[in-house]
């Protein structure tokens, strides 16, 4: 395959499209990651390397920060903190409670406080560590607030004060986020290494304390902190695929032989980032999780394809970009971002991208490929044409290895036919990578469109030397197979922590720390078959699929 058949995806996206971006870090001074890649709209980053500090990916620490994160902002911002503060409390149990436990006395005064604070301008927030800061503190805000609020009628969309969503909206395209809390906020900038002053390093100064909470259990750092050991841990993955680039470049024999080495160690790498992930098991309670923490998470599109969203008041409708609004769907008012969910992370994501597991819908498959939930990301892939959902069609498609990634404009149209994968409603399905990716720091995002469209890829060169170099072969295998054991613990994870616990009532426990004065059986979540992830997919089936395509993915008779 050659580069003009493998057009940089960045290069295909019209310009202002919500993957694009571009304008976003590269106009702002306060952006210091300006690279030439973002400095110039419409061109593609150079694509000879993966020159790590373009995209915010260090050598050391991954897609973890290299220095510490911010822990508090200064004045005038102090006063979000301390917002942040009255919302958490002081222990665990001490917080805001969830919507609907308790008299909700207390929260609705809180509430009064925060909507009372004002619109502070955000221009002397003037550098990235303290932008994602502020990001991070706002994102928390506006889920307590959403959250701690009395359940509404599922017709009516929450309303976000101003003093929350102008600024977040603000600073959320100059962190390259959308206007909610994500992985980046919960996990990749809120964590502290047990010595600060030195990067983050798995062996040696391992993440050890959290930022924000929602409940300040044990459970809730655990959560976080775990899923910062595997980007950690991923950090030595990250390098090994960048040694592996470059040999691929040379690709003579003593390359091949170095690649088949390289590969072997990719799977023990990938063993540990599984290994790491079992560790949720004995760090986090999964009572906890389920009833105390994730609640928390959901998103605008929290009660699925007809969730009302969330409103964001007082705000510029054109802070957004205009292909950003459609996550607004058709006749809905309020905007639908998904909460967050570790399925945000670049890493493993990275490692599909790298080796080629193709995630995309198949033709031969029986119950259908996973559909989107609409009006999430959806909306953002799909171009919804002024007719009505049924002749919207996606207008530009990109290539992502052997997954095309879509990307909808209203300005282009193209057949129906040529997009296999657009289901008879006119939704055109996206995979979950290519919803995830709205979700990741705009330099990650670029990282992975950048690594799948490197003009040397992996699996080309091992399928076509498999029989001359077995061993390269099976060393990608051995690579695919860890990649599926992480699958399959991962699968263990969200078995435990989420099947299980929707099947099962919260105990006394749980329920006093609720502040819940319904029956337990009144909460208990019955219909298993039909659960869905924090990021609104339909869960067995999807991580099952996810799962399969790693192994399908393999070139020698397993
Ligand atoms: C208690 C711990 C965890 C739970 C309950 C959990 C839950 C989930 C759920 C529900 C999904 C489905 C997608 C969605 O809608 O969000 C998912 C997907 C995913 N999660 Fe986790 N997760 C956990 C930990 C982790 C960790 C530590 C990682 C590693 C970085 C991880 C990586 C992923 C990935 C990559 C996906 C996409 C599916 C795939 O590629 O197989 N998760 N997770």
């Amino acid at each position: 395959m050659d580069a003009a058949d493998h057009p940089h995806p960045l290069a295909a996206l019209p310009p202002g499209h919500f993957l694009a971006l571009p304008p976003t870090f590269s106009n702002d001074p306060r952006t210091s990651l300006t690279t030439a890649s973002h400095a110039a709209p419409g061109l593609a980053p150079n694509v000879a390397s993966l020159a790590a500090a373009d995209f915010d990916v260090d050598v050391r620490t991954g897609f973890l920060p290299p220095t510490a994160n911010v822990t508090r902002l200064f004045a005038p911002y102090d006063v979000w903190e301390d917002a942040l503060d009255a919302a958490r409390g002081a222990g665990p149990g001490d917080g805001l409670r969830l919507g609907g436990c308790g008299n909700g006395k207390r929260e609705q005064a809180w509430r009064e406080a925060v909507a009372a604070i004002g619109v502070l301008p955000t221009d002397q927030l003037d550098d990235l560590p303290h932008l994602r800061r502020a990001h991070l503190v706002l994102a928390f805000l506006l889920h307590f607030y959403v959250h701690s609020s009395p359940p509404k009628s599922h017709a009516t969309p929450a309303e976000v004060p101003p003093s929350i969503s102008v600024p977040l909206l603000a600073i959320s395209p100059l962190v390259g986020l959308p206007p909610i809390l994500t992985y980046a906020d919960t996990v990749l900038w809120n964590v502290h290494a047990a010595d600060k002053s030195r990067p983050t390093n798995m062996a040696s100064n391992p993440p050890a304390t959290t930022l924000g909470s929602f409940t300040n259990t044990k459970s809730e750092a655990g959560f976080y902190l775990v899923s910062a050991e595997c980007e950690a841990a991923g950090a030595a993955a990250l390098a090994l695929m960048r040694q592996c680039l470059d040999e691929l470049f040379l690709a003579d024999e003593l390359a091949l032989r170095r690649l088949t080495v390289y590969l072997r160690q990719l799977a023990v790498q990938i063993d540990r980032v599984g290994d790491i992930t079992l560790r949720m098991m004995t760090e986090v309670d999964p009572e906890e999780f389920y009833h105390l923490i994730r609640p928390w998470f959901r998103g605008g599109d929290g009660d699925g394809p007809n969730s009302p969203g969330w409103i964001f008041m007082g705000a510029d409708e054109h802070a957004l970009s205009e292909a950003e609004n459609k996550l607004a769907g058709d006749n809905v008012v309020g905007r639908k971002f998904s909460g967050p969910s570790a399925g945000q992370s670049s890493l493993v994501h990275a490692f599909d991208i790298f080796l080629t597991v193709d995630h995309a819908p198949r033709p031969d498959e029986e119950t259908g490929p996973v559909p989107l939930a609409t009006g999430t990301a959806t909306a953002a892939v799909a171009a919804k044409s002024p007719a009505g959902p049924e002749t919207s069609t996606p207008a530009t498609v990109i290539k992502l290895n052997a997954t095309p990634l879509r990307a909808g404009t209203n300005d282009e149209a193209s057949p129906a036919s040529e997009h296999p994968h657009q289901q008879k409603s006119g939704v055109v399905e996206a995979t979950f990578l290519q919803r995830m990716l709205q979700y990741m720091p705009l330099p990650h995002r670029t990282f992975l469109l950048h690594l799948s469209s490197h003009p040397t890829p992996l699996r080309d060169l091992v399928i076509k030397r498999a029989d001359t170099h077995p061993a390269l072969a099976a060393a990608y295998d051995e690579a695919l197979a860890a990649l599926r054991r992480f699958r399959d613990k991962h699968m263990r994870v969200v078995s435990r922590f989420i099947v299980q616990q929707a099947r099962r009532a919260p105990s006394d426990r749980i329920r006093a720390l609720l502040g819940d004065a319904r029956e337990a059986e009144e909460i208990v979540e019955v219909e298993v078959d039909g659960l869905r992830g924090t990021g609104g997919t339909p869960l067995i089936r999807f991580l099952k699929r996810c799962r399969d395509n790693t192994s399908r993915a393999m070139v020698t008779e397993q």
